[in-house]
């Protein structure tokens, strides 16, 4: 069964100006365990097919489903776990019981919670802020708390919105890898929003290229360059990871060029 499967969606807001279309006609499949990144430019709707996939919105037309079910249903069984740009942390409550609370809500008992809690702390690098409070951190580490407790329960579907884009460089590309061996391990599909090619290349199975408004997807490349053993630094100088750099950057300009804006392309 897929994790996500898109049939014929199409998405209008009605605005002060008119209705605005900010998907037509959306198809997509997602397998169970695939690492899937959207790209487009700036305002093609990628954050919208997302937002729809959580169930945050409702799609105007066409069906969605996630594991089978209603995107509804999935949000209330938890499918999944989300970090979206804005970090969405609990001021009030520490790193460790921010990134605890899907695990209390849960019922799980205090010390396994702890445990847990310690061991994702460690893997996005915040030990020495375990007891701090969000607005005693930088945006990028209030970040990484946003994923670390969207990867609590180990779900097996991630949905991610630019998580790494107030990152520096150097633990953007450590998150990354270790992204990419955290899906493998635990054998979670991803779709994750990115303005980044080589980030989307890096991480993706699938590269999922969106056409300006009305977002319509214009091409989906096949990436596939290995499990997450061969992620690793030396991948990024290689030249099958440039040749689907370039394949994707294709994809983006056969755009009219303004078309492209908001998108790096380093
Ligand atoms: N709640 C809303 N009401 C009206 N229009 C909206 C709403 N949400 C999104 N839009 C419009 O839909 C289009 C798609 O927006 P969306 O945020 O999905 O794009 P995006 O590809 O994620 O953009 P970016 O890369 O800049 O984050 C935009 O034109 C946006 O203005």
């Amino acid at each position: 069964m897929n994790a996500v499967s898109v049939r014929s969606v199409t998405k209008t807001f009605a605005t002060r100006g008119g209705a605005v279309t900010a998907l037509a006609n959306i198809d997509l499949e997602i397998a169970a365990g695939e690492f899937v990144s959207l790209i487009g430019p700036s305002g093609c709707g990628k954050s919208t097919l997302l937002r729809l996939i959580a169930d945050l919105d409702e799609p105007s037309s066409g069906e969605l489903a996630v594991f089978g079910k209603t995107a509804r249903q999935a949000r209330l069984d938890q499918d999944y776990g989300i970090a979206f740009q804005q970090a969405g942390l609990l001021p009030w409550r520490t790193v460790r019981a921010n990134i605890e609370l899907p695990l209390e809500l849960h019922g799980m008992g205090r010390a396994a919670r702890r445990a847990r809690a310690d061991e994702l702390i460690d893997l996005v690098g915040l030990g020495d802020f375990a007891d701090r409070h969000p607005d005693q951190l930088s945006g990028g580490m209030q970040q990484r708390v946003a994923i670390a407790r969207s990867l609590a329960e180990s779900p097996r579907l991630l949905l991610m919105d630019e998580p790494f884009g107030a990152l520096d460089e150097m633990t953007r590309e450590r998150m990354q890898a270790e992204l990419v061996r955290l899906a493998g391990e635990t054998g979670a599909a991803v779709v994750f929003v990115t303005h980044s090619i080589p980030e989307a290349v890096f991480l993706s199975d699938r590269v999922v290229v969106m056409s300006p408004r009305p977002g319509r997807i214009r091409e989906i490349v096949e990436v596939r360059l290995g499990g997450a053993e061969r992620r690793t630094d030396a991948l990024r100088e290689d030249a099958a990871f440039f040749d689907r750099v370039s394949a994707v950057r294709e994809a983006l300009h056969g755009a009219p060029v303004a078309g492209v804006r908001g998108v790096e392309t380093r």
